[in-house]
């Protein structure tokens, strides 16, 4: 994590009153923000700002000395990054119109509302946190880099759509805010809810919650935990998942199977970070960071009336689509060779070679499982193999007969557009026309020499000669 965004939460409360400061701290305090520094001398507050890193400013207009008024202009110029609340007795229109002109973010009445504060505080952090990422992004798209690939050991890819979704998750791992993941059964959501608790470099626990089929009670009860005699059998008070992932991450999957009742709890845990267990009337508060899966097209529940428009817009800040394995076919070869591996290494045999054609058979599948269906096809083709080159038998066998591919209709342009294959050959093609297909293609480009070919290809020269003859024969 970089240092910019190591700082994104620490807020500044300035005003020459002692007494308004410690309120002011202990409110925001409770409401989760813990990095809170107070300022009572207007005079130290630039070298303050010269030596620390603030996210937020909240500054008192009318202070002796040097006033908020003189102070606003060269905290703007200076740091121009700090949002600054004004906080100010008069309510004049003119007074704030003019330190809007400034530059300050927002204004807070004096004596200041409690709920106003955090409301505008959190704000103020959600824009610097926003701007934050806005400048990582743009940094990242002109340098291609990761800074913590070691977060994405355990996710084979060599997809662009994959990479740049590691490097927003960088991007966004300073903040605490939560993350959405979405994507097909099988796309690796929850590998890539354990890269965010990797990269975020929380102290606390990854913890995981799978909340399809839990009941409201069951969803309370298991998440928040319950208080000693809230219902028959609950003779101790017992903490939930979320007291365990305290300090770290709680990942909430199938979020789209939530119940209604659920969704609003789930909602108020994201607002305010804050829940109730089981029968207590005592609200308890959470600094676990939330990442939320789900496999269900949420705008098609809400169409439905079975997902909230409310926790769908909260859903939404920082969100990341994984792609199916069908459009990331690059992946195929890699993700072959790493599960052969990983096969062969459980099994305790010799990892098999595959077979050239066998990534090309696997990139016209359609793959309804994605990831975790390529992972089971390739453990039991490597358990029933015995010796030398993969047999593509298994994969036949489930690929063209019990799963076929979808039936795709050709005879349309628009079919023909969609589907590159079918643009080609004017019909989807069969195995055998492909492979006569890319040697073509693959001994133009070699302008006829063998063993070129061969190597674009992935095959040795003398098997490309074989195939070369038999399509002569
Ligand atoms: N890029 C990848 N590299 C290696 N293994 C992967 C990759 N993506 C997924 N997997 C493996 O595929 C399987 C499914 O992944 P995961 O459970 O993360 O998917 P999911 O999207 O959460 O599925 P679901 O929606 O069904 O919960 C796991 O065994 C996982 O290790």
């Amino acid at each position: 994590m970089n240092k910019e965004m190591k700082y994104t939460q620490r807020i500044l409360l300035i005003d020459d009153e002692a007494q308004i400061l410690e309120t002011c701290r202990s409110c925001l305090n409770n409401a989760g923000h813990a990095d809170v520094v107070i300022e009572n001398d207007s005079s130290k507050v630039m070298s303050l700002l010269s030596r620390e890193e603030f996210a937020v400013i909240v500054l008192d207009l009318r202070m002796p000395n040097l006033s908020g008024f003189e102070l606003l202009p060269q905290i703007i110029s200076q740091h121009p990054q700090i949002k600054v609340i004004v906080a100010t007795a008069n309510n004049d229109v003119e007074t704030v119109v003019n330190c809007i002109k400034e530059g300050a973010f927002d204004y807070l009445v004096k004596p200041i509302d409690v709920k106003r504060l955090i409301t505008s505080v959190r704000k103020a952090l959600e824009m610097r946190s926003l701007a934050n990422e806005l400048t990582a992004l743009k940094q990242y798209m002109f340098t291609d880099r990761l800074d913590h690939p070691e977060a994405f050991r355990s996710i084979v890819t060599g997809n662009k759509a994959m990479r740049a979704i590691f490097q927003y998750l960088e991007v966004i791992s300073g903040t605490r805010q939560a993350v959405t993941i979405t994507g097909e059964t099988g796309t690796g959501k929850e590998l890539i809810a354990r890269a965010i608790h990797n990269l975020s470099g929380c102290s606390g626990e990854y913890v995981a919650l799978n909340v399809a089929g839990l009941d409201d009670n069951m969803f309370s009860d298991t998440l928040f935990g319950h208080r000693k005699g809230a219902f028959t059998g609950a003779d101790q008070a017992r903490d939930g998942l979320i007291t365990r992932a305290s300090g770290g991450t709680l990942f909430l999957d199938e979020i789209g199977d939530l119940n209604e009742m659920s969704q609003i709890k789930l909602l108020r845990l994201l607002q305010e970070q804050e829940y109730y267990p089981v029968g207590s009337d005592f609200i308890k508060k959470s600094d676990a960071r939330l990442v939320l899966a789900t496999n269900r097209d949420l705008q098609e529940l809400i169409k439905q009336g079975k997902f909230r428009n409310d926790l769908y817009y909260r859903l939404c800040g920082h969100r990341v689509h994984l792609p199916p394995l069908r459009d990331r076919l690059d992946d195929i070869p890699l993700l072959l060779e790493h599960f052969l591996g990983s096969a062969a290494d459980c099994l305790g045999k010799k990892k098999p070679t595959p077979p050239p054609e066998l990534a090309v058979m696997l990139a016209l599948y359609h793959f309804p499982g994605n990831i975790r269906e390529l992972e089971a096809l390739v453990f039991d083709a490597v358990l029933r193999h015995n010796s030398g080159i993969l047999s593509m038998e298994t994969f036949r066998g489930v690929i063209g007969h019990e799963r076929p591919l979808p039936t795709l209709d050709c005879s349309t342009p628009a079919a023909a557009g969609e589907n590159p294959l079918c643009g080609i050959f004017g019909h989807f093609p069969t195995l055998d026309e492909v492979e006569q297909y890319m040697i073509a293609e693959a001994m133009k480009l070699a302008k006829g020499n063998q063993g070129l070919a061969g190597k674009i290809l992935g095959m040795g020269r003398q098997t490309l000669n074989k195939r070369l003859k038999l399509q002569a024969s």
